[in-house]
């Protein structure tokens, strides 16, 4: 008999099948068989160097697989493309940057067709300051992007990458160097979004207690050792002990995780004094 998928006629918004990434000898990560639905928010975790940001760039086309396949929103990853969306690490622009944070944020419509003349104008002007009002930067959208703070610039990041409407969405430590209160509205608004567009989000962090209440699933990357599963399962003291192969403690403390008892190879997972 043939099975007919009825929950989902897009089909997997990622999918890597036996993936693996080396470098020379030495492999990040192998055997990786992932699967991120449309809508679902995978945090992806891990110390520094276990791979997290050349998996984005796969993903991106930016890195060819060692082995295995991969696709997203159906196609191959790469230019062309225009389904994905991304919101890299936090880099101050250099404060010579004259480009209006407008002018950034419509960068994201490149590749689309608005078709020529006014209303194609009207269109994306209206798309931009729709964006724009989403992440609350209405009232520096005019100022030179090189002038504003680490927090606006990054809203204005977040803007850009929604603005495309794209089926995947991928963040390389978009929270990193903003205060509580923007991290907490810039992780509402991807949450926000992916819940009302079915976008697919692909989070890497250090820290997943501001995103707590949205991941469905994490992947948990150490030293070519991975585990994907709901918070619950991979949050535990006894699976991230037998991945950092130490041992390791995971408390749960007023609905957060802190992760504790590992030596320096937890760094920014550790609980924070
Ligand atoms: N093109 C490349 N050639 C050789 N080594 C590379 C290349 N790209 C990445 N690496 C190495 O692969 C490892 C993983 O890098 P990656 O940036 O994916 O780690 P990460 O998990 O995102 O780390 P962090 O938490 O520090 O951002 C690093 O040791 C890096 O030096």
């Amino acid at each position: 008999m043939t099975r007919v998928d009825m929950t989902d006629p897009r089909g997997a918004a990622v999918e890597v099948r036996g993936g693996a990434l080396r470098f020379g000898e030495r492999t990040l990560w192998s055997g990786l068989d992932l699967d991120v639905a449309p809508g679902e928010f995978l945090a992806v975790l891990g110390p520094n160097g276990s791979g997290k940001t050349s998996l984005l760039r796969v993903l991106l086309g930016l890195q060819p697989l060692s082995a295995g396949t991969v696709t997203v929103a159906g196609r191959p990853p790469g230019r062309g493309n225009d389904r994905v969306g991304y919101v890299l690490q936090q880099r101050a622009m250099d404060d010579g940057l004259t480009l209006r944070g407008r002018d950034l944020v419509g960068l994201g419509l490149d590749g689309h067709s608005w078709g020529f003349g006014l209303r194609g104008l009207r269109r994306r002007g209206r798309l931009i300051d729709s964006a724009i009002e989403a992440v609350g930067a209405t009232d520096y959208a005019d100022s030179p992007v090189g002038r504003l703070s680490g927090g606006e610039q990054q809203r204005l990041r977040v803007a850009q990458a929604l603005i495309g409407e794209p089926a995947v969405l991928l963040c390389d430590e978009p929270l990193a160097s903003l205060d509580l209160t923007h991290q907490r509205i810039v992780a509402g608004l991807i949450d926000e979004r992916r819940r009302a567009t079915n976008t697919a989000v692909l989070f890497v962090t250090h820290e997943i207690n501001p995103i707590l209440s949205a991941v469905d699933r994490v992947l948990y990357l150490v030293d070519g050792q991975f585990r994907i599963g709901p918070p619950d399962e991979v949050m535990t003291s006894e699976t991230l002990s037998e991945l950092y192969r130490s041992r390791v403690e995971v408390l749960r403390v007023g609905g957060q995780i802190h992760v504790a008892g590992a030596q320096s190879a937890l760094c920014e997972d550790e609980v924070h004094h």
